[in-house]
């Protein structure tokens, strides 16, 4: 390819020939051919050096280690150039050969270099370029333009780009090759060179078919002899531009997009710092990319939130990989929104990650949304309990637990007796009223863990998840029989809903879902025939036992009210001198049918329904009446001990009741003890501690009673402010083997209650072997049918009148 001139190309450029003075020579070393810069060089005529041999030419340094011409390719050569006149250059000799094909040796291309100080000059070497060549060979069109507007000459790039051949380009005026919008542009470009030497501008040239292609063209001007010209490059940026517009495309995209994008660098060490948050960012977060840049992204976390998913964000930019993660994050205003975040790496040119694309897309409010919806899906419209498709989530989970950790749980099934006839008495909206009220009653009795479910209609669900208790469960299921039960006011209007309720085991009445709804139901349905507003239990054995707890309830309230509650005294002796130091009141239940009922049957009911205060206060008065009464007679010295129970110590008053209590019958605290048993006090040592404190503070003895089988660890022991340590009959034994386990562990009560300073007393002590036993090792009291069983406050006031005394 040749560049292409409008006219002969001698006639519109001069194009010098190589500033290298280059000789052809034959196979022989014979010159055949040299260019102009040869004459220049050395200075001969052509007549003078054709058919001359290189060696008279040119002086090479080596010529006894060459001979022949072939020998020099590819070898650098110096030597000299013996000019016309005489004088010698040194110069640098290059020859190769003009074929490459060994069976066919052409001539040799000798190239001669001046050396050192005598190369051309730059413009020198310019001038003889072959010009034509490089103009073809560019990668890019070129151009010269005269004043016409017109092509003087161009390379085959600008016919490619134009779709054009070489004949027609000079027909056009160059405005034609480009889009009618850009023509003027294009001419005051042109323009713009010829009057100020140079400009420069992009646009599309558009081919005979239609091909649109991008250049950027720099003009300059020149003159061709005296015609002033512009010539130039255009250089193909199409693809270029195209890269800028998908650039700008998602640039803008960025920009635009209504999720959040963070851009983090981590390249050279850095720690995911922010580069760029788009509007968005700013939007969700309310932080600009002025305050964040800089930043790692992780300033947004909520601690101690969403864990796990921030070790899989952080295992996965360590691992310079991708990852998907729904976590919450805080807003600048504090405000917490749940993010569901995507991060991608970026990697460079050389595949190394460098930064990390973050999108953030808020999604707090779908995520609401989808709340309600469960919420909905699982929840029913009217009261808001669980509706039944979680109730049976809800069973399942627990009888599954149960079965698998050996423990008790309870479904049970509430109908209301009259709700059809509330409904068409008072309307549907009463009904509906009442519904509401019933179930706020329901949610109230229950625990979090449990469940309420409404089935529809009137009827209700409890799962209690966990209660092993079955006489605990009866209470619990009465409490709530109770609380529907009470009267509801809708509109000013008491209305008396009653409920009949059953209730199954699990896993013990059914080990699935259906076995035990079934049973529950059949349970129900017995209570709604034995004549409504009662419970049921599946099993008749629980029905019995609950029947009867229920029955000793309601008695046994019954009986504190009536009086016919009564308090045995058990003498305590002074192992020592064997006088009657004090007594315990043990309380006995009078029974105007049953007659006397021991407090092992009646104390743990009372405990569990809380009829244990009454009847503790009515103790400790009675008690307090005796001590005043003894006084009364000139008994003055002696202590009388009243069994506490931890829910009577736990009361907020108790130390104040107790101390006008004390107060009312005139009797110095000091002459009451209160026992509580040490397992009682392990319950909640801190608590007891406070408490037991407070007492101590009024004055009274305390003493640790059972003790020795509540595990109580020695650091509580000294913490708790008593007085006496009663030990437990169980560790009497029989008193007469020395190597029996339990009277190791008597001596030991006795020495550690030594050590702490406190009295030891023994309880439960039936054989003068054992008494012996606790005499031969310095117990300080006794208690036990060995001396005296409880007697009547008669008994013990005749008993100290005499002073009576343990033999020694
Ligand atoms: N085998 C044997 N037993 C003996 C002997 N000497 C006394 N006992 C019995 O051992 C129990 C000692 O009372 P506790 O350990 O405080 O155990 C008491 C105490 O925990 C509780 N209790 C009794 N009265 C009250 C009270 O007023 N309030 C409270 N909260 N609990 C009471 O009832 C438990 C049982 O009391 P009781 O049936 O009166 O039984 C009493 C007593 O009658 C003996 O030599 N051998």
């Amino acid at each position: 390819m040749q560049a292409r001139p409008a006219g002969s190309l001698e006639e519109v450029v001069n194009l010098s020939p190589l500033p290298l003075a280059v000789f052809v020579v034959d196979a022989a070393g014979r010159i055949t051919s040299w260019n102009r810069a040869c004459e220049k060089l050395a200075g001969y005529g052509a007549a003078d050096i054709r058919h001359c041999s290189l060696d008279q030419i040119i002086a090479f340094d080596d010529p006894a280690t060459v001979t022949w011409i072939g020998d020099r390719v590819n070898e650098d050569s110096t030597g000299e150039l013996i000019c016309a006149d005489g004088h010698r250059v040194p110069v640098r000799v290059t020859v190769a050969p003009q074929s490459l094909d060994p069976d066919q040796p052409g001539g040799y291309s000798v190239i001669v270099v001046p050396r050192a100080g005598l190369a051309p000059t730059r413009y020198a070497l310019i001038q003889d370029l072959p010009i034509a060549d490089i103009i073809e060979e560019l990668p890019c069109v070129f151009y010269v333009i005269d004043q016409s507007g017109h092509l003087l000459l161009w390379n085959h790039q600008l016919e490619d780009a134009l779709e054009m051949a070489s004949e027609e380009l000079p027909t056009f005026n160059v405005q034609n090759f480009f889009d009618e919008r850009d023509q003027a542009m294009i001419v005051e470009k042109i323009l713009n060179a010829f009057e100020r030497g140079r400009s420069y501008h992009e646009a599309d040239l558009v081919g005979k078919h239609g091909k649109r292609t991008t250049f950027l063209f720099h003009c300059s001007r020149a003159s061709l002899g005296s015609l002033p010209v512009v010539f130039g490059t255009g250089l193909d940026i199409t693809s270029r531009k195209e890269a800028e517009r998908g650039l700008r495309v998602r640039e803008r995209a960025m920009y635009a997009s209504v999720n959040a994008i963070v851009i983090t660098c981590c390249a050279d060490g850095a720690d995911n710092v922010i580069e760029y948050v788009n509007p968005a960012f700013e939007q969700i977060t309310g932080y600009t990319l002025a305050e964040v840049k800089g930043r790692n992204p992780r300033f947004m976390r909520v601690e101690d939130c969403d864990v796990g998913e921030q070790h899989r964000i952080h295992d996965a930019v360590a691992r310079r990989q991708s990852v998907r993660a729904v976590l919450r994050n805080r807003r600048k205003n504090g405000e917490i929104f749940w993010n569901d975040l995507r991060i991608d790496p970026v990697g460079s040119m050389e595949g190394e990650v460098t930064h990390f694309v973050g999108v953030i897309n808020d999604i707090t409010e779908a995520r609401h949304y989808e709340r309600r919806l469960q919420h909905l899906a699982h929840h029913d419209a009217l009261t808001g309990l669980a509706n039944r498709t979680l109730l049976l989530e809800r069973l399942k989970a627990a009888i599954d637990a149960a079965s698998s950790h050996r423990r008790q749980g309870a479904l049970a099934f509430l109908d209301l007796d009259n709700f059809k006839h509330i409904n068409d008495t008072f309307g549907h909206e009463a009904g509906d009223a009442v519904l509401r009220e019933i179930a706020a009653r329901l949610r109230d009795s229950m625990r979090e863990e449990d469940t309420v479910a409404r089935l529809g209609g009137d009827e209700f669900v409890l799962v209690i998840a966990e209660q092993t208790d079955v006489t605990q469960l009866a209470c619990l299921v009465e409490r709530v029989r109770q609380s529907v039960s009470a009267p509801v006011v809708v509109e000013g209007k008491e209305i008396l809903p009653g409920t009949s309720i059953g209730v199954s085991l699990f896993p013990q009445d059914g080990r699935t879902v259906d076995a035990v709804m079934r049973a529950a139901d059949a349970a129900m349905y017995h209570a709604k025939t034995l004549g409504r507003n009662n419970v049921q239990f599946y099993s008749e054995e629980l029905n019995q036992v609950v029947h009867q707890h229920l029955l000793l309830e309601a008695s046994l309230s019954r009986a504190i009210r009536n009086g016919e509650l009564v308090l045995g005294y058990q003498p305590k002796v002074d192992l020592r001198t064997g006088k009657v130091v004090g007594a315990e009141a043990l309380v006995r239940w009078q029974h105007p049918v049953d007659g006397i009922i021991a407090p092992d049957i009646f104390i743990p009911v009372a405990e569990q329904t809380g009829l244990i205060i009454p009847l503790g206060d009515w103790v400790l008065d009675e008690a307090c009446a005796t001590l005043h009464a003894l006084a009364a007679v000139g008994i003055e010295d002696f202590v009388i001990a009243v069994n506490l129970s931890a829910r009577q110590l736990r009361q907020r008053r108790f130390v104040n009741r107790l101390a006008d209590t004390l107060a009312r019958h005139g009797v110095p605290a000091h002459r009451l003890e209160l026992e509580v048993t040490e397992s009682q006090l392990m319950d909640h040592p801190e608590e007891a501690r406070d408490a037991l404190a407070q007492l101590k503070l009024l004055g009274v003895r305390l003493s640790i009673d059972d003790f020795g089988t509540g595990y109580s660890s020695l650091s509580h022991l000294q913490k708790f402010p008593v007085d006496c340590i009663k030990i437990d009959r169980s560790f009497l034994g029989g008193g007469t083997d020395p190597d029996d386990g339990h009277e190791v562990i008597t001596r030991a009560i006795i020495a550690l209650g030594h050590n702490l300073k406190l009295q030891v007393i023994a309880e439960g002590v039936e054989t003068i072997e054992q008494l012996t036993f606790l005499r031969d090792h310095d117990c300080d009291q006794m208690q036990g049918y060995y001396f005296s069983p409880a007697l009547a406050q008669d008994g013990l006031q005749e008993m100290l009148r005499r002073d009576a005394r343990l033999p020694m």
